[in-house]
């Protein structure tokens, strides 16, 4: 089977859905935040503190590429992965890439649902957090309007599928 990759916003949903996605297929998931904690040994919110942004879009882009077209892996991207380096070509050339379409104002209400000190891009006690969100993802659209498939709304494991076993 082909690979399968969930980009999009930040608490759109890629981690959780592409878990229900791959016990559904029964297939391999991957998180490449996960990828990128492991080969570190530290937090996303570590790699920030103590190298910044730039030392982890550098990590995103190398755990990308032991990725391999055709591995039958349903891979769930962090938010800023598609936007950096040659990132979406790649994710296109390697596998289907899904776009989870969420609006900004539910991806906030799930932020403030739940802590994010795992995400130091996003703070729920930001007071800008919608407009920080709002203008972050005008910035990424022309990237993730890339993908493949564009699922739009709140998006379940179900409905992706869905559209997946349609396109494939
Ligand atoms: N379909 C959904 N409906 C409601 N809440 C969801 C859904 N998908 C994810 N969530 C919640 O939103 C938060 C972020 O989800 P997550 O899968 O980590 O998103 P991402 O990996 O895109 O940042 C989690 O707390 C999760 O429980
Ligand atoms: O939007 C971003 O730039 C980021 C999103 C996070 O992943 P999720 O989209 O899974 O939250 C994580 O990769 C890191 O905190 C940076
Ligand atoms: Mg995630």
């Amino acid at each position: 089977m082909k690979n399968i990759f969930l980009i999009g916003m930040p608490s759109s949903g890629k981690s959780t859905v592409g878990k229900r996605m791959a016990d559904a297929l029964r297939c391999r998931f991957v998180d490449t935040d996960k990828m990128i904690v492991r080969e570190e040994g530290r937090s996303i919110a570590d790699i920030f503190a103590t190298d910044g942004e730039a030392y982890f879009r550098e990590a995103e882009r190398r755990v990308l590429r032991t990725i391999r077209p055709g591995q039958s892996l349903v891979v769930s991207t962090g938010g800023g992965m598609p936007c950096f380096h040659d990132n979406m070509a790649y994710i296109n050339a390697t596998g289907l890439s899904v776009f989870l379409d969420v609006p900004v104002e539910t991806l906030v209400r799930r932020m403030l649902a739940h802590n994010t000190d795992d995400r130091p891009l996003y703070r729920s006690n930001d007071p800008e957090l919608l407009a920080t969100l709002q203008q972050r993802y005008q910035d990424r659209l022309p990237f993730y309007r890339q993908a493949t498939l564009t699922v739009p709304g709140e998006t379940t494991a179900e409905k992706v599928l869905l559209q997946v076993g349609a396109w494939l």
